[in-house]
Order: C-alpha cells, then structure tokens, then sequence
C-alpha cells in the first residue's frame, strides 16, 4: 500500500469529522434505527461523504458502513478485501455534546484490518495503524509522530472502559481496582489511548459490531497491542455474524488480563 493511500484516507476521515461538526453542540434530531440505536444527521453526512470519497479513491474496493444496507452487510462475505466504516462512533456521545465521537476508516483484507484511520473531529486529532509500518498520531498544527504502547505497571494500571455500555463485570473491577485509575469515554477513543501509552486495557463485554472496532484495533495492534476474545484469540472480520465477541484490549500482552477481570 503506498503512503499516499494512507494519506489519502487520512484526509477523507478529516473532511467526514469537519461535516459532522455543524451538528454537534446543539440539539440535534435523534432518528431511531431497527435494532433502536441513535442515528442523526451527522452520521448521514459523515457516511455519504466517506462513501463517495472511498469509491472515487479506490474505484474497485467494495464499501461497509455502519450505516449500509441489511442486503450489503449480508454481501459482505464474498468480498476479499473491502473498506469497513464507522461514520461516527460514539453517537450517544455526540448527542449529549460530550466530544468523544470519532469517524473510523479500516482496510480489511482477509480476516483482519490492514489499515486503520480513526479521526477525532472536536480536536481534530488523527491517529493511523499499519501492521508493520507502525502507528502515527497527528495534532493540528503539529508534524505526525510514530506512538507505542507502554508496559504495563500493575500497581498503576489505567483501565478504559465505554462510558455509556460497560456493564457489571467491567463495573466491579473499576470499583475493586483501588490502585488504577479510570476513564470512561465513548467511542474507539478507547483503542487510541492504549496505542498511545496513555492506558493500559479496555475490556469489553457488551455487543459492539466490527465497524466499531476494525480501524482502532489496526492502530492498536500497529502500536505494539492487541485486541482478543476471552479465549485469547484476535479479534477477527468478515465473520458469520458483524458481531464481535466480547474482547480485551491491551498494550502489553504479558499480564493475566482476563484473570484481572474475573478477580482471580
Ligand atoms: N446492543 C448493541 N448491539 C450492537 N452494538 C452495540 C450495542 N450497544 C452498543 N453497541 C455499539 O457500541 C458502540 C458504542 O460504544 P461505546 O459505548 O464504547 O462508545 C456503538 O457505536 P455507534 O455509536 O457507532 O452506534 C454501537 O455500535
Ligand atoms: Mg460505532
């Protein structure tokens, strides 16, 4: 893949954040889908204009959106390699203001991401993930810079956990982890943060959907991370079912991360 794609992709994520800030801030119509998860106007803008920018760039790569069709999410499983979309991950975040919503881009080839855009559009922040190419953050204003994930310190762990879908399991360990700190944010934030060195582990075991996490686990996974099921095996695409399994997050691969989870 040449560097040139990537910036291009790059830029397509950034014009899809800039469309979706005019509806932010304010109140904003909330439509309800099929299974009754939030759809605004800004997840539309942000997903036509993602769409038509992705078959203009790469004419004969087929396109997945969180906001396609029931009929192209059953397609999907003929296609060897595809563009899988989040328009805008984070939607309950984004109606109540909070900032923490991001606009997600993965190149899946196989059963895995080969690419991984994830777009802050508030800050403006991008972060960007190729297996072997490394994992980049760039701030406005500021030349891109190569991110790691750190080892982890298990006396000062910081856990990251979904503000608006944690469930119980991930609850009890926020609240016996005396000596971690905690954020809970929306979105694939989360992914960011590990691959950055600014947290530790994300579980999750509450339904996400593979267009929630495919870009930020290519950068994770670029930064030196991983992303696995319960039974400690990578997080995988183009499945059966557009459903993840429950998963676990993390920076460094050698703690018991679920023997934490479970209190063991
Ligand atoms: N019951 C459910 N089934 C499938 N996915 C769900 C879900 N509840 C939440 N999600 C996914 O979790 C994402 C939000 O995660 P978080 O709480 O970490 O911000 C949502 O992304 P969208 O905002 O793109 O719809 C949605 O895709
Ligand atoms: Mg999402």
């Amino acid at each position: 893949m040449d560097e040139a794609l990537v910036s291009a992709v790059c830029e397509v994520a950034r014009e899809a954040g800039r469309a979706t800030l005019p509806f932010h801030g304010g109140a904003v119509s909330v439509e309800r889908k099929g299974d009754d998860s939030p759809l605004t106007a800004a997840d539309k803008a942000s997903h036509a204009l993602i769409l038509d920018a992705l078959r203009r760039l790469t004419p004969d790569i087929p396109v997945l959106s969180e906001e396609s069709s029931e009929k192209e999410v059953a397609g999907r499983r003929s296609w060897s390699t595809f563009w899988l979309v989040d328009p805008l991950d984070g939607t309950k975040e984004f109606i109540k203001g909070s900032g923490e919503f991001t606009v997600n881009i993965a190149l899946i080839s196989g059963s895995g991401p080969v690419l991984g855009v994830v777009h802050v559009p508030v800050t403006g922040v991008t972060y960007w993930g190729r297996p072997g190419a490394g994992a980049f953050v760039a701030r406005p204003g500021q030349a891109p810079e190569a991110i790691r994930t750190r080892p982890a310190n298990l006396e000062r762990l910081v856990i990251v956990a979904s503000k608006d879908h944690a469930g119980p399991q991930v609850e009890a360990l926020l609240k016996r982890l005396t000596t971690a700190s905690t954020a809970t944010l929306g979105s694939s934030l989360k992914f960011c943060l590990i691959a950055e060195g600014k947290a530790d582990f994300y579980p999750r075991l509450q339904p996400t959907c593979e267009w929630d996490t495919g870009a930020a686990q290519c950068v994770l996974e670029a930064a030196g991370g991983a992303v696995t099921d319960l039974a400690g095996h990578r997080l995988v695409y183009n499945k059966e079912q557009i459903l993840n399994p429950s998963f676990l997050a993390f920076g460094d691969s050698r703690p018991d991360w679920l023997a934490l989870l479970e209190g063991r």
